[in-house]
């Protein structure tokens, strides 16, 4: 910071005749706020005073300001023309980079200059317009510090447009403001010669007056029914057409490709949408403005008295910069502060300056930007219009964010959809009724008949012979294979809840019903319903059930408003539903209703050597899950197999065979040899009364249930492996055991080979 022996080359505040040696131009950047900033170009051999008075070319609307409380103004040093800062007597002093100043002090670039509360930078660099202010401590008094008072508040440029109204050009006019309120007003003496004479005598149409509030709420209405981004970005475009008439405005939006262009240092494309007044023509803004305004966490740039300058504006076909003023706006969506962030943690300094130091990235690239010119000798821009393109833009992005989480939306939707219809067909692919058995090809070939057709079908077979499974079948084989398939196990519920699941209740009718559920007849809607169990259902509920099967509409427990839907009903049953009915116990007309197409499905013990089938069927899918390698049974072990009765039917023997593959070495797999599961490896411990009759016969005879099972030769084999396995090996001692000649186990031992026992 240098104080100056300064020579002051003019002390009026107007315009003088600029002389050759002025100092190079330079902006005066007023932070308002971290969205947006006022430039303002000092150029020329011209005194900037700066106070609360409204005659000052820039204005700082607040108590600590005083009335003419600094001036920055060419001077000369023995280093040549330069622009300095002085502190015109006032109360609270002027700062340059946090240190008070006593004397005029030049002005270099990147100077931050304090006055009132406000913060300042001077620069050269058009680079470092958009770029947000470092504040140097956070608890400065004033406006420039955040609060009520804060530069950022829409509300302290509301008054801008007032005060150019007033036109107050005098040093010592009052004007009637108010002292608590934060303005600043910027305006040069050519440029407030220039407002003046465009703006008074004060009228309606006068942009800075206008009230935007209209405008933006339309743009809010309309952008929340736009359904593409093209759509909002007409929108956009008219309001912002209304809010800034004579403006000539260009609207870029960058798509991946222009991104990635951006990243790597690429020009702006032509702008997605233009509107000029007749007879002009859009020209891009020049690169040094748009480097800075890409930069992450760039503020919305206001830049007046711009006329000539090139690097802020882009020559017209003559050469001529003829531009009295630009809004370069970024798009950005508003970024939700975290929690961590608004309590505290990293100073504001810090992250100012860490945001101000990433690189550029196409993750934090604006989704687009707002550029606006006025042409030389019309009203420049204001900072209240300004504010209404930045919360015009934030709209913008706000509803095109909306668009594009619902594209991704739909996006993702139609992948699960696809995934859904893929398991689907995977999952209708394994629903195979496996068997050969003269009696489960009746069943397939029921399933095939019955599949296409609407009809209701009744399955009854015992517990655990895949009574589900067809009614899986059925659904998967019919025109409702793509709607849900819905199962509900009617024995498992209260006849309330019951009542409830099939049709759902309404909130409130009864205690715990806290909300509106549908029932299992709405979620079925379009697809497959099947009532396990049916003949397990009270009869007030096989009532309902049978008019809403007669196609009546029913309503949710509750509710009062008919619901129909468009559901096929399966039924199942372990029970004998005629004989039910001839007790009374069963509705005969439902009996009836269900009885359309009856699909028996019958029981293990029937399907002959369908149980090796499956068996193996479960071996091989089990042994794959659990990485068992390659399996399979032994002689005997199949033998065990179809001897046993199977009172818990396909359910059973698939939990058998499932422990025996858990109980099954581990390293079976990899060596390529199958691994023979034994007979004693198939632990089969029914409980159905069939075994428990079994049991009690082993207990009574002293052997296991499952060696009632066994042939003798068998139970001899069994026991000699035994012995031997005692001896280790060893068949002379087996043999003395055994009470029989070592040739005679030789024998026995070859034959049960030959035999596969
Ligand atoms: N033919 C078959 N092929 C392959 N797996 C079958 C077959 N039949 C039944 N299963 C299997 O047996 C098990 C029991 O079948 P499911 O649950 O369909 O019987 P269920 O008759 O509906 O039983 P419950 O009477 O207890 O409701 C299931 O794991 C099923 O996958």
């Amino acid at each position: 910071m240098q104080a100056l022996p300064v020579t002051s080359k003019s002390n009026t505040t107007q315009a003088a005749a600029a002389p050759a040696n002025s100092p190079p131009d330079a902006y005066l950047v007023v932070h308002r706020g971290t969205r947006w900033t006022d430039v303002i170009r000092l150029s020329g051999d011209v005194r900037w005073t700066i106070g609360r008075s409204s005659s000052n070319p820039i204005v700082l609307r607040s108590a600590q300001s005083s009335r003419h409380h600094a001036e920055i103004r060419p001077a000369i040093t023995p280093d040549g023309p330069v622009w300095a800062i002085a502190d015109l007597k006032s109360r609270n002093g002027v700062s340059v980079n946090s240190r008070r100043i006593q004397a005029p002090t030049v002005l270099t670039e990147a100077d931050q200059i304090e006055i009132a509360g406000f913060e300042l930078t001077f620069t050269r660099n058009p680079a470092t317009l958009a770029r947000p202010p470092v504040r140097n401590s956070p608890n400065i008094g004033g406006p420039a510090s955040g609060g009520s008072g804060s530069a950022d508040d829409g509300a302290t440029q509301d008054n801008l447009a007032k005060d150019w109204r007033n036109g107050d050009s005098g040093y010592d006019g009052e004007n009637g403001e108010s002292e608590v309120d934060v303005v600043s007003q910027i305006t040069t003496s050519g440029l407030a010669r220039r407002l003046n004479r465009e703006t008074n005598p004060v009228s309606d149409n006068d942009p800075a007056t206008m009230d935007a509030a209209d405008p933006l709420l339309a743009m809010a209405f309309a952008l929340g029914r736009a359904e593409s981004i093209e759509e909002c970005g007409e929108t956009l475009m008219q309001t912002l057409d209304e809010l800034l008439p004579g403006a000539t405005i260009g609207l870029y939006l960058f798509d991946a490709e222009q991104r990635s262009a951006l990243v790597q240092g690429g020009g702006l494309s032509p702008p997605r949408l233009v509107r000029q007044p007749k007879g002009t023509r859009y020209r891009r803004p020049p690169t040094p403005l748009i480097e800075p305004i890409l930069q992450p966490n760039s503020a919305a740039i206001l830049a007046r008295n711009v006329l000539g300058d090139r690097r802020l504006a882009t020559e017209n076909t003559a050469g001529e910069i003829d531009v009295e003023s630009i809004i370069l706006a970024p798009l950005r969506p508003v970024a939700r502060e975290s929690a961590a962030n608004r309590s505290g943690g990293e100073s504001n300094r810090e992250k100012s300056l860490a945001a101000n130091h990433q690189p550029i990235t196409e993750s934090n690239l604006p989704v687009g930007l707002v550029h606006v010119t006025t042409p030389a000798g019309s009203p420049a821009l204001t900072p209240n219009q300004l504010r209404n393109v930045v919360a015009a833009g934030e709209i913008f992005c706000q509803a095109i964010r909306s668009i594009h989480r619902e594209a991704s939306l739909t996006r993702s939707l139609k992948k699960s959809e696809a995934v859904i219809n893929r398991l689907r067909r995977q999952l209708a692919g394994r629903i195979q009724i496996l068997g050969n058995s003269e009696p489960i090809r009746l069943v397939q070939q029921q399933i095939a008949q019955v599949a296409p057709t609407p009809s209701v079908v009744l399955v009854r077979g015992e517990s655990g012979v895949g009574k589900e499974l067809v009614a899986s079948a059925i659904h998967h084989a019919s025109p409702r294979k793509d709607g849900p398939l819905v199962c509900l196990n009617c024995a498992a519920l209260s006849k309330d809840l019951l009542e409830s699941e099939l049709f759902g209740h309404e909130e409130g009718a009864f205690t715990g019903a806290t909300q509106q559920k549908r029932g299992k007849f709405e979620v079925a809607s379009g697809g497959t319903l099947m009532l396990d169990e049916i003949g397990e259902m009270s009869l007030d509920l096989q009532a309902k059930l049978l008019r809403v099967l007669e196609g009546h509409p029913f309503e949710r427990v509750g509710g009062q408003s008919p619901i129909r839907t468009d559901v096929r009903v399966v039924a199942a049953t372990h029970r004998d539903l005629r004989a039910m009915v001839e007790q009374n116990k069963f509705r005969e007309d439902l009996f009836y209703r269900l009885n359309v197409v009856e699909i028996l499905v019958p029981p293990l013990r029937e399907r002959g050597r369908d149980v090796i089938l499956l068996a193996n069927h479960f071996l091989q899918s089990f042994a794959e899950s659990m990485a068992r390698g390659r399996l399979k049974f032994s002689t005997l072990a199949e033998k065990k197999l179809q001897r046993h009765r199977w009172p818990g039917n396909v359910r059973e023997l698939r939990n058998v065979i499932e422990r025996a593959v858990v109980m099954s070495p581990m390293d079976a797999a990899g060596d390529g040899e199958a691994t023979e599961l034994d007979a004693n490896d198939l632990i089969i411990t029914a409980v159905s009364n069939a075994s428990k009759e079994n049991v009690a016969k082993a207990g009574r005879s002293g052997g296991s249930p499952d060696e009632l099972e066994l042939s003798l030769a068998e139970l001899e084999m069994r026991h000699i492996r035994r012995v031997l396995e005692s001896t280790g090996g060893n068949k002379s001692r087996a043999s003395t055991i055994l009470g029989i000649e070592r040739s005679t186990l030789d024998r026995k031992l070859k034959r049960a080979e030959k035999d596969g026992l």
